[in-house]
């Protein structure tokens, strides 16, 4: 029988951890198989560099053909209000993004006002890391097809001129992943509403490693990814006409890349949300009510 996802605003107690985590693993098919899309595309360098596309200089844009797709995309979304929701992040400066054309609806107040934003490290390393790793064998491929015709170059080998379709991809994978990581702010608030007294002293006299040791779950972390492996291994086979697997030889992605991305950027980045989140988390607050929140526990 099919589960239903509930995301934040519908469930009755948004903050359980078990339904946060929930929502983090869902997220992982999803980033997995956008991943697998962006994958059949050769690495295309041309659209994270400035200054390649005339035609983005005629019409005065000065970022990247990703940055362009990215502003355009995001400004009808924002247009459709979507970055008043907490779980979601524009790339773009939100200053450059149109007012919400819909009227504002009224979102239960679950995070602490805050400014924490990850977005351009996720760009970063994205464009960096990422997608040269996914697309490696995709260039392999066409370096050799590219060979057979006489075309020789690593830049020729890297581009088979998909630009809109992988900057398209590109602009769904970066929100999946920048919707995981800000979700970091949700399970930083379930933590430290379970035991605010255990945070305090730690935000109130900064201290990052205090902080990061109290959110960091280590069988959390090795449980995910022996999950994001196994269905990685699964999504990215390929199948026969007869609907058969066929292995190894066939998967269409790397399978260590996506547990790789998850180790060494995906949650390290989500710790850093949780623990920047927290450092603001008493912003503003006096003494008595902080004071009032240290003696306070959630039920
Ligand atoms: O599930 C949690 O408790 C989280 O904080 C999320 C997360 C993750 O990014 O998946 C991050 C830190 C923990 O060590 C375990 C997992």
């Amino acid at each position: 029988m099919a589960t239903t996802q509930q995301n934040y605003i519908l469930t009755a107690d948004p903050l359980s951890l078990d339904r946060i985590r929930s929502i983090l693993n869902r997220l992982e098919d999803t980033i997995i198989f956008e991943l697998i899309e962006r994958a059949q595309f050769a690495h295309n360098p041309k659209i994270y560099r400035r200054g390649e596309f005339e035609e983005l200089q005629s019409i005065g844009f000065k970022g990247t053909w990703l940055e362009w797709f990215l502003k355009e995309t995001e400004s009808f979304h924002a247009k459709a209000r979507r970055y008043t929701s907490p779980d979601e992040y524009p790339f773009t400066d939100p200053a450059e993004l149109p007012q919400p054309v819909l009227k504002g609806v009224e979102l239960p107040k679950i995070l602490y006002p805050n400014k924490v934003n990850a977005n351009k490290s996720i760009l970063s390393f994205y464009t960096r890391s990422i997608v040269p790793r996914i697309t490696a064998h995709a260039t392999l491929a066409l370096a050799a097809a590219k060979r057979a015709k006489g075309i020789t170059g690593d830049d020729e080998y890297e581009d088979d001129g998909n630009y809109g379709s992988t900057a398209v991809l590109d602009v769904e994978v970066l929100g999946a992943i920048s919707k995981r990581v800000h979700y970091g702010k949700f399970v930083s608030e379930s933590k430290f509403r379970a035991d605010p007294a255990a945070f305090i002293p730690h935000i109130l006299n900064p201290n990052r490693a205090a902080l990061d040791a109290l959110i960091t779950k280590p069988e959390v972390e090795r449980k995910l990814l022996q999950r994001l492996r196994k269905k990685a291994e699964v999504y990215a086979l390929n199948f026969s006409p007869e609907g058969e697997p066929s292995g190894d030889a066939g998967r269409k992605i790397d399978v260590d890349a996506i547990v790789e991305l998850y180790e060494h950027y995906i949650i390290p980045l989500t710790k850093e949300v949780e623990v920047d989140y927290l450092l603001v988390r008493l912003e503003g607050m006096s003494q008595e009510e902080i004071e009032e929140l240290a003696t306070s526990k959630k039920a």
